[in-house]
């Protein structure tokens, strides 16, 4: 509890509020718990497998302190969101290692035994950059229970309130049940509900029904650089998977706004840097303009070549390795319960490719490659009527990739392709494309780990989840699995309409603190799965 009481206390004198939290009075308060109705199928669901220190009793009193505490919850969080470990921009690196030390203080603090793993340096414009430290934990060694790998990120997106955010995006902020700032769901939100669901056991002194490993990043936004070699080179030889039995990930969302989902897909991405130099400084465009070869005229050819406006990637032979749709596929996404409709007015698009058919907008978003360009660095995006012709530019996109897509064969055809338009454009100009990639991920969703979190999340929200697939990218998921050997699985906090990445990013309440619920619940229920 030290860790929320800690922070809480911390918040309130920042706030000169008159309340204080005992750790004392919360204990005598759990013990009055009585076992809530909506429990109440738990006891069937079960098939107990070996005898653990928990029992039915255990998370009903768990609950009851979680919804005791939510103030706290929300507290630390604000303090996490406030750190902008923003992974893409160098300027923020001491930011990203404080988050990382501030993460290992409160893994400490519920009892983790903690590392911080260097894994080297990033180059970037030609200077190396040291990278964040990989946050590395054990908690707990007892042979006779399961282990879970849980993997989750602290960096962030950038964010800016001039972007269109309602208020600043660094300073955690609820608006009607809903927590604002960058970070809240994607994925401190998400990493801190491990820290309480594990705190909450502690507290009501129970223990817990895993051993717990960890791995903490800084650098998954930017394509967790480093990890990969940690994990295969370095962590799996001296034995770290060697007692873990799954691995769990919670860094993804609801499809919709109220059905939970428990996720098996995840597409891979592949993500391009294409720069063209035209001179070695920027040009006033009324002294040079109509006298060179101007890069950003080259760039937005090139860029204009890879996709056509219904969404086809045109990179030749780019669909040639996606696996094929079968009949039983195809069937899946009858079931799903997702409106399409509903989907389209959440993002407020003016309309949805695939004439919005529902199985063809979720095979787009999960089981088929998409391209999207993203920015331009060196462009004049500010406002005002700049002037000034740039004398290099970067232009970024990306594909997402889809099995049986490898990173290596799509690099080669993408490359080749802008290497032909290039050709065709016949630019004197300096022309350099690199990338940087991530394997797509399936798993087996009728493991009985799947089958233990699907009874957590429907002991939680009274509703059997969605087995999903995620158009999103978490390139380290199927290195875990290759390392660890063994099942691994999304259990999503958020709702589909947090909007990570975007302005206005929240987290739900409701979804942070049933969210807490449903990772004690998965934890109870791997607890008593086979060992
Ligand atoms: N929550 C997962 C996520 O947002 N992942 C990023 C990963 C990424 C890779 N390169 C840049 N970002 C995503 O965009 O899917
Ligand atoms: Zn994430
Ligand atoms: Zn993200």
């Amino acid at each position: 509890m030290s860790y929320l009481l800690n922070s809480l206390n911390r918040q309130l004198s920042l706030l000169s509020s008159k309340v204080l939290i005992s750790n004392a009075n919360l204990i005598r308060e759990i013990e009055t718990v009585k076992v809530r109705p909506l429990l109440k199928f738990y006891s069937v669901t079960q098939q107990p497998v070996s005898e653990k220190m928990t029992t039915e009793k255990t998370l009903p009193k768990l609950f009851k302190f979680v919804d005791q505490n939510v103030e706290s919850y929300k507290n630390l969080l604000k303090e996490a969101v406030a750190i902008p470990s923003i992974s893409c921009d160098a300027k923020h690196r001491e930011d990203c290692n404080r988050m990382v030390f501030w993460m290992r203080d409160k893994l400490k603090e519920v009892g983790a035994a903690t590392e911080l793993r260097d894994v080297g340096y990033q180059t970037i414009d030609g200077k190396e950059i040291k990278l964040p430290p990989v946050l590395v934990g054990t908690l707990g060694n007892d042979t006779k229970k399961n282990t879970i790998c849980v993997y989750g990120h602290l960096d962030v997106q950038p964010a800016l309130k001039s972007d269109g955010w309602d208020s600043e995006p660094f300073d955690l902020q609820e608006r009607d049940g809903k927590l604002y700032g960058r970070g809240s769901t994607d994925d401190k939100g998400p990493v801190l509900g491990w820290l309480h669901a594990i705190n909450a056991y502690k507290e009501i002194g129970e223990e817990l029904p895993v051993n717990l490993k960890f791995v903490f990043e800084c650098m998954e936004e930017s394509g967790s650089e480093g990890l990969d070699e940690l994990l295969m080179n370095k962590l799996k030889p001296e034995g770290f998977f060697d007692t873990v039995d799954y691995v769990c990930i919670s860094d993804n969302y609801w499809l919709g706004t109220t059905k939970p989902c428990i996720t098996y897909g995840l597409r891979g991405i592949s993500y391009y840097f294409l720069e063209i130099e035209c001179a070695k400084m920027d040009l006033h465009s009324g002294v040079f303009g109509g006298t060179v070869h101007e890069a950003m005229s080259d760039l937005i050819y090139l860029m204009n070549t890879l996709v056509a406006k219904d969404g086809k990637i045109l990179i030749t032979d780019i669909y040639k390795s996606v696996a094929p749709l079968t009949d039983n596929e195809s069937k899946l996404y009858d079931s799903i319960d997702f409106d399409t409709e509903a989907y389209r007015k959440s993002i407020e698009a003016y309309e949805l490719l695939h004439k919005g058919v529902k199985e063809q907008i979720l095979m787009h978003r999960w089981r088929y490659p998409s391209l999207s360009l993203h920015g331009i660095e060196g462009a004049a995006f500010q406002p005002g009527a700049k002037t000034v012709i740039p004398g290099k530019v970067i232009g970024k996109f990306s594909i997402r990739l889809v099995p049986d897509q490898e990173p290596d064969e799509v690099e080669k055809l993408v490359f080749d392709y802008v290497h032909k338009k290039w050709a065709e454009r016949e630019s004197p100009n300096k022309m350099r494309i690199w990338a940087q990639s991530g394997r797509a991920w399936t798993e087996n969703p009728d493991h009985p780990h799947y089958q233990a979190a699907a009874r957590a999340t429907k002991l939680i929200y009274q509703t059997d989840p969605d087995m999903s697939r995620e158009g999103g990218s978490i390139p380290v998921t199927i290195t875990l699995q290759e390392a660890s050997g063994k099942n691994v699985l999304l259990l999503p906090m958020g709702a589909g309409d947090d909007m990570a990445h975007s302005q206005n990013e929240k987290l739900n309440v409701r979804n942070y603190i049933e969210g807490i619920k449903l990772f004690a619940a998965y934890l109870y229920e791997v607890g008593k799965l086979a060992k």
